[in-house]
């Protein structure tokens, strides 16, 4: 397992860089260098998470170069890089992004009395945060048998069981993301439009990066220009290579990328696709056929299947999440948003009826808003 965030000071802007054209011949496809700077040592986030060891880190030469030409830099970078005050810890900032969640079950335990009017207040709550009644069920009969095992008799023992119970139903979702044991370690990355496939990708890739991992994106949304280039300017950012082409199959640049990236000895390809609605049946096939040409690229990829949903949606990401899987048979999600919604209930409502993992969660919109997933801490700051 690998440990939390050791914050880290952003590096510089670097200038957003060129898209180039995938080439047919996939060994020689066009990517962009990372800048030829020396990467920073390996301390941050990802510590423990790759299969090299500190003492061997991962060679990285640098790549042939090739042209680079400015790409406009959508909105959201600016956001991204603005210099901001102090940020308060992440865990601060979940339990302030959860409030609207959590405020409406934490006041359930204000009262003084243990009865079936506490529970049914509970019940409403759970409900209204998107938990789902599977899930809320299932929390309520557990929450009456530790109430009983541990003889509570006021309501602030009981919320504390509670945060107890949620923490266990939750706790399958825990799982690390390997890399390292592939080379490279494919990753495709799915979801709806704007769920944060894009921004997610951007973030995890400079933890990557800043672990001296040598990184090659794949731009998979070969429709949307500004797709492409919001991608770009996030490879500029984080120093790694960019296989992209304008129109085209989706498939043959992600088949390109792989190939690419192989040839190169890059650790990690991560590939972003367009978003798509999981009921666009003919996008959902397109999806397929990625994953199926990644295979064909690399015999054991694509290693992760990671669905990007956003937590604001509630029971509809539970849905998602059923959806992708079906097509794609899900590695792991990433759930977004998580920094101002009333409806991060809907984790429960994933454990309790499609427990993929949740590698990451998204507490905002910058780069270092990307945390690991631990069932304890999101159940304490579920619950205030
Ligand atoms: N508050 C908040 N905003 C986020 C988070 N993650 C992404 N966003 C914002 O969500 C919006 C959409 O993000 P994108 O990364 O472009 O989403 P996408 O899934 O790539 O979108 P498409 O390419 O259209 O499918 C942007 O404005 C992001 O800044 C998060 O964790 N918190």
């Amino acid at each position: 397992m690998f440990s939390f965030f050791k914050k880290k000071a952003p590096p510089p802007p670097a200038e957003p860089q060129v898209i180039p054209e995938a080439s047919p011949a996939a060994a020689d496809a066009p990517v962009v260098p990372p800048a030829a700077e020396a990467p920073a040592a390996r301390s941050g986030w990802f510590g423990g998470l790759f299969g090299k060891s500190e003492a061997e880190p991962a060679p990285i030469s640098a790549p042939a170069p090739a042209p680079v030409e400015p790409a406009a830099e959508p909105e959201i970078m600016e956001t991204a890089e603005k210099p901001t005050a102090p940020r308060a810890g992440w865990m601060e900032r979940l339990k302030l992004g959860l409030r609207k969640t959590g405020s409406g079950i934490a006041q359930v335990f204000t009262g003084t009395k243990i009865d079936e009017d506490l529970y049914e207040q509970l019940e409403e709550a759970l409900l209204m945060a998107d938990a789902g009644v599977k899930a809320t069920e299932f929390l309520l009969k557990d929450l009456k048998r530790r109430v009983k095992d541990a003889k509570a008799s006021d309501p602030a023992a009981v919320k504390a069981l509670l945060v107890d119970a949620i923490a266990e139903l939750l706790a399958p979702l825990e799982k690390p993301l390997a890399i390292g044991e592939a080379s490279p370690t494919v990753v495709m990355v799915v979801g709806v439009n704007g769920a944060g496939k894009t921004t997610s990708i951007g973030k995890l890739t400079r933890h990557l990066a800043d672990a001296e991992q040598r990184v090659l994106l794949a731009a998979a949304d070969t429709f949307r220009a500004a797709a492409r280039e919001q991608l770009a300017v996030w490879a500029g950012r984080n120093r790694v290579e960019i296989v992209s082409q304008e129109g085209g199959d989706p498939a043959a640049v992600t088949y390109d990328a792989v190939v690419a990236g192989r040839a190169r000895g890059c650790d990690v390809v991560i590939a972003d696709t367009a978003g798509r609605l999981p009921t666009q049946l003919h996008l959902m096939e397109e999806l397929k056929k990625i994953r199926r040409v990644i295979a064909k690229a690399q015999a054991d990829a694509p290693h992760e299947v990671l669905l990007v949903v956003d937590g604001n949606t509630g029971q509809n990401a539970l849905a998602q999440v059923k959806a992708f899987d079906e097509a794609l048979q899900l590695t792991g999600l990433v759930v977004t948003k998580l920094d101002g919604t009333a409806k991060g209930g809907v984790l429960a409502a994933i454990a309790r009826e499609r427990p993929v993992p949740v590698y990451f969660i998204g507490v905002g919109e910058k780069l270092e808003d990307l945390e690991t997933f631990n069932a304890r801490e999101f159940a304490q700051a579920l619950l205030g």
